[in-house]
């Protein structure tokens, strides 16, 4: 793999919770949950972080976005080292890496409107030169992620689930990222809304030429969206590859455990179709 294929790179990563910072001299204490973990994402892939609950794929994806304070390691971004990089420096950066969340609710604001939610990001950032361009973005990307246009002056309680999730894939969307982290996105949706979803996210990352890391505890998912898989246990990166060797033939006896303890395939390929999403849009 070429450097200049790379978007985001980390080379040994810690992660300690609770470590005591010191005045003089390195923090100590706290709980080591990442060991000496490295990850490449190449441009335009989607990259799947797999392992069973507390193996620290959300501190992970977390730490790449510097969400997290890392105790050792390096990260880059775009060929720049952002690893200590001032807040100030990142802002612009910021907007370049997104995060969609595993439950909506929590980050979208229930006291604001769907349009509020779109629009005042698209202006924060000065993506739209007013507030007409923005509302025109805002369109597009509805009509993008199949939403109806009522749901704009809806608030988050008053979507589905579905719905929600579309609205934090249009949110992230709108601000052009280069790199997406969709952490446990699907995790609270039935299967069929489950593939509506994914399907999704698969075209707008092939249209945007996304790069993307997808966490999941679902191999199944995984297999769904990604092109490759990083497979986690107690903190450390126990096997990455292709995943389609790594389903075929895994290399690691814990991620064949996982493989065996999990029903395969979960997701009906007969969901994966547009057809589904175009009803259900115009059932809303
Ligand atoms: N803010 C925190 N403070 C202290 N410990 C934490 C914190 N967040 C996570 N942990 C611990 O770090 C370890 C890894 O957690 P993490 O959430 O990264 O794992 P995960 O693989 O994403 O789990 P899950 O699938 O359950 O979300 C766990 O032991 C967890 O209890």
């Amino acid at each position: 793999m070429s450097q200049s294929d790379i978007l985001l790179s980390a080379k040994g990563i810690d992660v300690t919770y609770g470590a005591k910072r010191h005045l003089f001299g390195p923090a100590g204490g706290g709980i080591k949950v990442l060991h000496s973990v490295d990850i490449d994402i190449r441009c335009g892939e989607t990259v799947g972080i797999v392992g069973e609950s507390g193996s620290g794929k959300t501190t992970l994806g977390r730490a790449l976005l510097r969400l997290v304070d890392i105790s050792a390691g390096t990260i880059h971004f775009d060929g720049k080292d952002i690893t200590h990089m001032p807040d100030a420096e990142m802002r612009p950066l910021r907007r370049r890496m997104q995060m969609i969340f595993q439950d909506p609710m929590a980050s979208l604001n229930p006291r604001h409107t769907i349009r509020r939610i779109l629009v005042e990001p698209l202006l924060l950032h000065g993506l739209a030169t007013n507030r007409r361009d923005a509302e025109r973005r805002v369109a597009a990307i509805l009509d993008r992620v199949t939403l109806p246009h009522a749901c704009l002056d809806r608030n988050p309680h008053e979507l589905s689930g579905g719905q929600r999730q579309r609205v934090g894939i249009a949110r992230a969307a709108l601000l052009e990222p280069d790199f997406v982290l969709a952490d446990e996105i699907v995790s609270g949706l039935d299967v069929s809304t489950q593939a509506q979803v994914l399907n999704l996210l698969k075209e707008l990352s092939r249209d945007l030429g996304l790069s993307m890391a997808f966490i999941s505890h679902d191999l199944s998912v995984i297999r769904a969206v990604c092109d490759r898989v990083y497979v986690m246990r107690n903190g450390r990166v126990v096997e990455e590859g292709d995943c389609e060797r790594v389903f075929a033939a895994p290399a690691s006896s814990y991620t064949r455990m996982l493989l065996d303890a999990i029903p395969l395939p979960e997701i009906d390929p007969h969901w994966l179709g547009r057809k589904s999403l175009i009803e259900e849009a115009s059932d809303a």
